[in-house]
C-alpha cells in the first residue's frame, strides 16, 4: 500500500460526493442496519477512547457489509471546545479495506464524508418526520455541520425562511457570509426556533441549548450534537414530549445524554420507518437523535471509491 492514487484528500472526496447520489445509498443502509441481518450489516456501537488531557475522544467505527462486500472503519476524534476556540471539534479519516484479503484499498479524508453523510441522514429524518408544508427551518450552531446541513436541506427542500443562531456574533456572521441565499441571524436560540417547523441542533454544547417550551407542537428536531452519555443539547421537557427516533437504538442507549438522562423512550430507528415496520409520526413533535454510524461512512466511502474508479477508468 503505497500508491498515491489510493489516498483521497479532502478536495477529491468533495468532488466525488453529492447529496443526491448519497441519500438513496444512506436510506438503503439505514434500512439494512435496522433489519439486524448480520450478512447485511455488522456494526458494533462505536468504541470511544477518552483523550482526557485534551477534552476529547477517539471514536473507532468499524463496519462490515458482507453481501455488498464493503469493509471499512472510521477514526474520528471529537472534542469539547471552549467558547472562542477556532480549533475543529471533529477530525476524521475513513479506511476502506478488501474484506477477502484484508488489504487497505483506500484511505480517505473523513471531513467531507462526515459533514455530508450526517447532514444527509438528518435530511432523511426530516423527509420522513417533518410536518407537511414545513416552511421555517432553524439551525442552532454555525460550524461545519451547520453549513453542510444548510446545503443539504436547501438542496432537498424548499423552506420559505431560514434562521440561524450562534453563541457568538462572529460565528453567525461567518455562517451568513458563507452561504448563498437569505438567512436570518438570531440573537437568541429561542428567537431562532419559535414557530419553526424543522430545527437542527449542531452545536458542541454539553448543556441543553433547545428547550421544549420553545418548540412548536408538531415540529421536527434533528439533534446532531451531544454524543456522550453526560452531554446534552435538548432538555427533558422536549425529550419527554416528543416521539424519539434514533439512528441506532443501542447507540442511543449507550451514548446519548439526551436519551439516557431524560429517561425518554426511543420509539424507533430511522431504518424501521424506512422498512415500514414503525410509523412516522409526522403529526406529533418528533426528535431524531443522530449519533452517527459506521455504516453511513462505509457506504459513503464506497461511493467515493466507485465514482473514482468510474472516472479513472480503473479495473
Ligand atoms: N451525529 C453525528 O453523526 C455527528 C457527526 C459529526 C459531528 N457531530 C457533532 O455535531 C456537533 C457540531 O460539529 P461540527 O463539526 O459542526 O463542529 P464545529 O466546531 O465546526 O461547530 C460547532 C458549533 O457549535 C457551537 N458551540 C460550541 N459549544 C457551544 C455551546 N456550549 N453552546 C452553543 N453553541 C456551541 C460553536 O460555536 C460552533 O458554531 C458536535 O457536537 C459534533 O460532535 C455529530
Ligand atoms: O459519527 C460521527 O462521525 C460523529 C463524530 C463526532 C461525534 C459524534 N459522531
Amino acid at each position: 500500500f503505497n500508491e498515491q492514487n489510493f489516498i483521497f484528500q479532502q478536495s477529491k472526496t468533495k468532488d466525488l460526493l453529492s447529496p443526491a447520489d448519497l441519500i438513496p445509498r444512506l436510506e438503503d443502509a439505514l434500512g439494512k442496519f435496522s433489519r439486524r441481518d448480520a450478512a447485511e450489516v455488522l456494526q458494533p456501537v462505536r468504541t470511544a477512547v477518552p483523550l482526557q488531557k485534551h477534552g476529547g475522544f477517539m471514536g473507532l467505527m468499524p463496519t462490515y457489509m458482507e453481501k455488498d462486500g464493503v469493509l471499512s472503519t472510521k477514526f474520528v476524534c471529537f472534542y469539547k471546545r471552549e467558547e472562542g476556540s477556532t480549533l475543529p471539534a471533529v477530525q476524521a479519516t475513513v479506511v476502506l479495506l478488501d474484506p477477502e484479503y484484508g488489504n487497505v484499498k483506500a484511505v480517505m479524508d473523513g471531513e467531507v464524508i462526515t459533514a455530508m453523510r450526517t447532514a444527509a441522514v438528518s435530511a432523511i429524518s426530516a423527509k420522513l418526520l417533518m410536518p407537511p408544508q414545513a416552511e421555517v427551518l432553524a439551525i442552532l450552531g454555525t460550524g461545519k455541520q451547520a453549513l453542510s446541513h444548510c446545503r443539504v436541506f436547501t438542496e432537498m427542500f424548499s423552506f420559505k425562511e431560514l434562521r440561524v443562531w450562534s453563541r457568538t456574533k462572529e460565528g453567525a456572521a461567518r455562517f451568513i457570509r458563507s452561504i448563498d441565499g437569505p438567512v436570518q441571524g438570531c440573537s437568541t436560540a429561542e428567537e431562532a426556533v419559535r414557530g419553526a417547523d424543522v430545527i437542527v441542533t449542531v452545536t458542541g454544547s454539553t448543556q441543553p441549548v433547545l428547550f421544549g417550551q420553545w418548540v412548536k407542537a408538531g415540529a421536527h428536531v434533528a439533534a446532531v450534537g451531544a454524543c456522550r452519555p453526560d452531554w446534552r443539547e435538548l432538555d427533558d421537557v422536549l425529550m419527554k414530549e416528543a416521539v424519539v427516533y434514533a439512528d441506532s437504538r443501542e447507540g442511543a442507549m449507550l451514548e446519548s445524554g439526551d436519551v439516557i438522562l431524560s429517561g425518554a423512550e426511543v420509539f424507533a430507528e430511522l431504518g424501521d420507518v424506512i422498512n415500514g415496520t414503525k410509523a412516522a409520526h409526522r403529526e406529533k413533535t418528533t426528535v431524531f437523535k443522530s449519533l452517527g454510524m459506521g455504516v453511513e461512512d462505509a457506504v459513503s466511502a464506497q461511493l467515493v471509491f466507485d465514482r473514482w474508479k468510474a472516472q479513472a477508468g480503473k479495473f
